[in-house]
């Protein structure tokens, strides 16, 4: 394989807005960031799909469950292994009318469907989805009554499609609904309709951009950044008008950047008085010792930095609950 290049442009702007937003911890998030070969994959068993001796074969490899069985919510058949050495188990090709066996991921993406917590039954949508990893992990969790995933981009809509093909069989796959939709619209065409909404929004993916492998498209994006700010809020206030009262959401995003994180919460929590931040910090403390997050946040939100050993993240997430009609 072609070793991958760092892009120097975005590794410099990152250097200077993630040394003053996280202090001492930039540079070891920063090595892990660059060095692709310590990278890690966690495997996300499909319960639709049981592989007998994979669990075995794991254990075999030095995989261990990557969530304790103590945390406040982890379904029995939701099951992940990682490993603290790096590298990654084998995928699996897309085999029209056959099932997967297991998603490899990253591990902290996991965290914003945990803090979801779905129960059977519940109306569910996924308003950014493709390419459905947080799609397929939901239903690993529970067996939603009405399951609504979205995805704007055309090209990762027909992925998203191909993923749930992949992984979910036939009466369960009539419970999804895939729609093209721009997700600001949801709130208005649904609202006050789903019990949990999942926001896993479009963001500066500091991992792949430090990759990018077109200088001048990276710049660009980089100017365009503060753009994502806007357009992450316009989702939120969809998802929030989406949900009915009581109901719940998760928002998150794979960068380190407060603009894009704690900034758009808080703007959220000041602009929509029927909005109050629920407490994460449970799950944060039971999965302590296969994550590494960033001190100082508040009880309703946690950054997860990667660190050698521990390559899971950059992962943003926060929980919200809408207590009234808007
Ligand atoms: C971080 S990715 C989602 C990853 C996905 N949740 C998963 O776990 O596989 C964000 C997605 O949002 C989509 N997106 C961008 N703008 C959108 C919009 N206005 N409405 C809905 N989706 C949008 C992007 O095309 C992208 O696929």
């Amino acid at each position: 394989k072609l070793q991958k290049q760092i892009c120097q442009v975005v590794l410099d702007h990152f250097e200077k807005q993630y040394t003053a937003e996280l202090g001492d911890a930039w540079s070891r998030v920063r090595d892990v960031l660059t060095s692709p070969w310590c990278w890690q994959h966690a495997v996300l068993l499909n319960r639709f799909s049981p592989s007998p001796g994979l669990e075995s074969s794991l254990a075999g490899q030095g995989y261990h469950p990557a969530f304790p069985a103590a945390l406040p919510y982890l379904p029995a058949a939701f099951r992940c292994y990682s490993r603290a050495a790096p590298g990654r188990f084998p995928a699996q090709k897309h085999q029209p009318g056959r099932l997967k066996e297991y998603y490899l991921l990253n591990a902290a993406s996991l965290l914003p469907v945990l803090a979801l917590e779905v129960k059977d039954g519940e109306r569910v949508l996924d308003l950014c989805a493709a390419p459905g990893g947080k799609s397929v992990a939901v239903l690993q969790c529970a067996c939603p009554g009405y399951f609504h995933c979205n995805e704007y981009d055309d090209l990762r809509s027909r992925w998203l499609e191909q993923t749930i093909e992949s992984f979910i069989p036939d009466p369960v796959i009539n419970l999804i609904t895939v729609s093209k939709l721009d997700g600001r619209q949801i709130g208005d065409l649904q609202p006050e309709f789903y019990d949990k909404v999942l926001v896993d929004a479009p963001c500066s993916n500091d991992r792949s951009w430090l990759f990018s492998a077109d200088p001048q498209r990276a710049v660009l994006r980089l100017m365009q950044r503060k753009e994502l700010s806007c357009l992450q809020f316009q989702l939120l206030r969809s998802a929030v008008e989406a949900l009915r009262p009581g109901g719940s959401l998760v928002y998150s995003t794979c960068t380190l950047s407060r603009a894009e994180n704690s900034d758009v919460i808080n703007l959220i929590l000041s602009s929509c008085s029927n909005v109050v931040p629920v407490d994460i910090s449970g799950m944060a403390r039971g999965v302590s010792q296969e994550f590494t997050f960033l001190s100082g946040m508040q009880q309703h939100e946690l950054l997860v930095l990667p660190e050698k050993g521990r390559a899971w993240g950059p992962m943003y997430v926060a929980k919200l609950k809408k207590v009234s009609s808007s």
